[in-house]
């Protein structure tokens, strides 16, 4: 696997809820790479929580800064990038993302994601007259997009290192599939 990924970052990108983080974390350590979330870097930048960017700067600003944050963030070589929700949905964001990484969208259903976010409210779009709605319509509209991703692994309601494994099982075939291919027009 570190043979075939040759350094590139590996980016996890899908809806809020699906386990970027929780599961990026696990995965960096099996992988033995350093692992990032690009909404606690811009914390870090801001010195402001997410909720509290909206609230004061609002979202077009945080956008930016996600923007600018994830560029910093792919120089680096040999990472697991956790992104925001909507960082993929950015078409710059998503262009550099495809150019220098592997992506992995982490697919999960609605009533899966909607059973984490509404534990916490820690999602500022989601504060909303009504969550459940505003959250089918932001999965309507980023689905497609997110298929854009290299590799999809649907989460299932396992445990953290089970999606992990997954995902290292469904990022592997990626690879050894593009670089057989590779191979095969030589
Ligand atoms: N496989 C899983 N099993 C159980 N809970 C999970 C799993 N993946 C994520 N969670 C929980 O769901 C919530 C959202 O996960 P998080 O990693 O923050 O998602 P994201 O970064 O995609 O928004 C957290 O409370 C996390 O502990
Ligand atoms: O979906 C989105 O647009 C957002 C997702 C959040 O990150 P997670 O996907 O890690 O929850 C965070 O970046 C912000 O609240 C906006
Ligand atoms: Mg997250």
């Amino acid at each position: 696997m570190a043979r075939l990924l040759n350094g590139r970052p590996l980016v996890l990108v899908g809806m809020m809820g699906a386990g970027k983080t929780t599961v990026g974390r696990r995965l960096a350590a099996r992988l033995g790479r350093q692992f990032l979330d690009s909404d606690e870097e811009i914390e870090k930048a801001a010195q402001m929580t997410i909720p509290e960017m909206f609230e004061e700067l609002g979202e077009a600003e945080f956008r930016s800064g996600e923007t600018r944050v994830i560029a910093r963030i792919l120089k680096d070589e040999d990472i697991v990038l956790a992104t925001g929700g909507g960082a993929f949905v950015n078409e710059e964001t998503r262009a550099l993302i495809k150019s220098v990484a592997v992506s992995v969208w982490i697919k999960a259903d609605f009533e899966l994601l909607f059973s984490r976010v509404s534990r916490r409210s820690n999602r500022p779009l989601l504060k909303t007259a009504n969550p459940r709605q505003t959250l089918k319509d932001l999965i309507e509209v980023r689905y497609p997009i997110y298929g854009q991703a290299d590799v999809t692994v649907v989460s299932r309601d396992v445990p953290h290192d089970t999606v992990a494994s997954d995902l290292i099982e469904a990022v592997a075939a990626h690879l050894s599939s593009q670089s057989q291919a590779s191979a095969d027009v030589r």
